[in-house]
Formats: structure tokens, sequence, C-alpha cells
């Protein structure tokens, strides 16, 4: 039987028809730490979810062209901050352009075991070392095995969605 392949016309996805189609799709917002031999470093990321509990993995996607790209792929390790609602501005600092330095001052910073940053405040962190990075075109995929946790059970949620930011409350909390 022979296969009639579709025109790249009709299955062809524009990039930024794919971008449009993303953006109805809500996600967390994190920032992804580092600390070691290269130095220190962080960036926002909505690419982040679930793995596996056993051994507890997540993932993030980091786009090979962001400056900080070198730098994790030095340390190895990485702490997901998951932002809370008051961390708007925080999300906007390290989301490109602005140095470092400037970054990492406008909130307070703490240590566990991998000594990547985690910041106070978050609804969440988790303390990683990468364990496997796999390359999906202009982003590295990395694979992040959690070393330590910690859980804030208080406080309202940051989601990104339709390129805008909006709070999450629990619903007994409105
Ligand atoms: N996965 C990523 O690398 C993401 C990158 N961004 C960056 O943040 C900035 C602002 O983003 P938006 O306001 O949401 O407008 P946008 O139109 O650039 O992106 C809309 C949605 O498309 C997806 N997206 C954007 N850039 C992407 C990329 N290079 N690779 C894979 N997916 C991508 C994300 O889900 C994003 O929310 C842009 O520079 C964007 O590239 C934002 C979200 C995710
Ligand atoms: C809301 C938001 C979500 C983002 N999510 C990602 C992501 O998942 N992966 C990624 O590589 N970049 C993401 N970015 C862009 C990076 O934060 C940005 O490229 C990074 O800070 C490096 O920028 P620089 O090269 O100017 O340092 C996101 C930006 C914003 C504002």
């Amino acid at each position: 039987m022979s296969h009639t392949a579709l025109s790249p016309a009709l299955s062809a996805v524009e990039k930024q028809d794919f971008r449009n189609a993303m953006a109805r799709l809500g996600a967390a917002v994190n920032i992804i730490t580092t600390d070691g031999p290269g130095g220190r470093a962080g960036f926002t990321a909505s690419a982040v979810c679930s793995v596996t509990d056993s051994p507890p993995t997540l993932l993030v996607c980091l786009n090979r062209s962001a400056s900080v790209w070198p730098t994790f792929m030095q340390n190895q390790v990485l702490c997901v901050n998951t932002l809370a609602a008051e961390h708007e501005a925080l999300s906007n600092l390290f989301g490109g352009k602005t140095p470092m330095a400037e970054r990492f001052i406008a909130a307070e910073w703490a240590t566990l075991l991998t000594g990547a940053p985690i910041l106070n405040g978050a609804v969440a962190s988790f303390d990683c070392r990468i364990s496997q990075t796999i390359s999906v075109g202009t982003h590295d995929i990395l694979f992040c095995e959690a070393q330590a946790l910690v859980c804030n059970h208080h406080g309202a949620g940051l989601i990104y969605f339709d390129r805008g930011y909006h709070h999450l409350l629990r619903q007994e909390a409105r």
C-alpha cells in the first residue's frame, strides 16, 4: 500500500502558530538557579514538569542560546524554585537580558544540599542534580533528580497564561 505524503503547506506548523497555541497552556512559573565551579546563574522557566517519583525526577527545558546555558552545563546541579504570586517582578528580572548580579540581589536566597540557590518564600523548591540531558531542537531537556525539598503550603501560586501572570488561590482562601 502506498502512502501519499501531506504537502508541507498542509502539514507544517508555523513557529508563530505553535507559540500562539502554547500561550493557551497555563503553567507554573519557576526560577531555575545554579551555583558551583561555573558560577551562579538563574533563569525563569515555564517548561518544567514531573517525570517520575522513583527516583524523584523533574524536567526543565533550557534554550541552548540562553546566556546561562554554559553555567548550568558546568555545574550539573540546579534548584527549581516554583514562584508565589508575590514573585511576579522577580520572574521578569530572571526572564532575560538583566545582568546576573542584578537578578540575585532582588531576593533572599539560602542553600540546601547541592549549593544551588533556594528562593525564600517559593511555594516549593527542588534541590537537584542533573541526571541526564537530551537535546531537542533549540532546547536541552534537563532531567533533574531531587536531592532535597522545601514545600510551603501557604500563599498564592503564580501561573503564566496567555502571555500574562495570574494568581492562584485555594478555593477556601478566597
Ligand atoms: N520554553 C521556552 O523556552 C519559553 C520561552 N519563553 C520566552 O519568554 C519570552 C516571552 O514569552 P511569551 O510572552 O509567552 O510569548 P511568546 O509568543 O514568545 O511564547 C508563547 C508561548 O510559546 C512557548 N514558547 C515561547 N518560546 C519558545 C521556545 N523558544 N521554545 C519552545 N516554546 C516556546 C511558551 O509556551 C510560551 O508561553 C519569549 O522570549 C519566549 O521565547 C517563554 C515561555 C517558555
Ligand atoms: C514566563 C517566562 C517563562 C520562560 N520559560 C522558559 C523556559 O521554560 N525555558 C527557557 O529556556 N527559557 C524560558 N524563558 C526565557 C528565559 O527566562 C531567558 O531566556 C533566560 O532568562 C535567559 O536570558 P538571557 O540569555 O538574556 O540571560 C522564559 C521567560 C519567561 C518570562
